[in-house]
């Protein structure tokens, strides 16, 4: 099986390292294609696979092919390949709010094979969370194939379409909060005089190991709080301060920003 993305920018990356990691297919086997010298250079180099200038070498050369580039250069690159679709190209979409509707009718609505997914950069590093959602002409086996390329970098499950938005606002952009939350953890660490490296090592394996446990316990969020929470002690200190500054709020209202922000997308 050869693998396309059009356009190789860090989403697009972060897909193709988990895919050569999980040895899926070989880096030889992986086709991308970017307009800049720089943008193809630079994939080459973190991933080493073959990178073109040319959109039509990717679907002369790949059958499942990612296209993974911003939401607003859907439109000309679509434009641009549309007549040379073959029936064994599944194209699998990335953008935020690019809906299966929106694409269909950019390719002409022909009975263009099309996989609508949502993945996160974790990719990157086997730990991925992606959503996908087939159109009607997508067989049960290219699901099943699709699905097996997601897995190969994290977990991957079938979500019905109204859920996109939703699904954006949580794992799509996710980590950026996660990441957020790791800095401002590690800064706290450093104010108390830790050093640098040394605070993101605490704060990072802080988050990993309670993410492993919701995981792996499959207690309730508030349970496992609570165990943390010794009475009188310093936790329900430091909970008590984050409730009065609206942490669990100042989430989900950031989160709700991002559904609203992807469903806004489609204009
Ligand atoms: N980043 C993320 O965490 C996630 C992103 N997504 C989606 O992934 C898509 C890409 O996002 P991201 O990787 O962050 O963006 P990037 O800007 O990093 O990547 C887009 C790439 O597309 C290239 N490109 C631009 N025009 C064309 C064209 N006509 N033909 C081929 N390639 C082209 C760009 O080239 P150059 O810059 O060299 O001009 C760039 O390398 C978006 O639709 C986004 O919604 C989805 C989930 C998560
Ligand atoms: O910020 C964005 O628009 C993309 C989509 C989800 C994550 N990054």
């Amino acid at each position: 099986m050869r693998i396309g993305f059009i356009g190789t920018g860090v989403m697009a990356n972060a897909m193709m390292g988990g895919i050569i990691s999980a040895g899926v297919c070989k880096p030889e086997d992986i086709v991308g294609a970017d307009p800049t010298e720089f943008g193809r250079n630079k994939t080459k180099e973190q991933n080493g696979v073959e990178v073109t200038d040319n959109n039509l070498d990717v679907l002369e050369k790949c059958d499942y092919i990612f296209l993974t580039v911003k939401p607003q250069y859907y439109a000309p690159v679509i434009e641009g390949i549309k007549d040379h679709v073959k029936d064994n190209h599944v194209f699998i979409s990335i953008g935020a709010g690019v809906t299966l509707d929106y694409l269909g009718k950019a390719f002409g609505d022909k009975s263009v094979k099309l996989v609508r997914v949502m993945p996160n950069t974790p990719a990157q590093v086997g730990e991925g969370m992606s959503a996908a959602c087939p159109n009607e002409f997508v067989s049960e086996e290219e699901t099943k194939t699709t699905l097996s390329i997601l897995a190969a970098f994290g977990k991957a499950e079938i979500i019905p379409e109204n859920l996109f938005d939703v699904v954006t606002g949580v794992s799509g952009s996710g980590p950026a909060y996660v990441f957020l939350f790791i800095e401002a953890l590690a800064d706290a660490a450093v104010v108390g005089g830790m050093p640098r490296r040394q605070a993101y090592e605490f704060a990072a394996q802080t988050v990993y190991g309670a993410a492993k446990m919701v995981m792996e316990t499959g207690k309730h969020p508030g349970e496992l709080k609570d165990m943390v929470c010794s009475p009188a002690g310093t936790t329900i200190a430091a909970v008590r301060t984050l409730e009065a500054n609206n942490f669990r709020s100042a989430v989900i209202e950031g989160a709700n920003a991002a559904t609203e922000k992807s469903a806004a997308m489609r204009g």
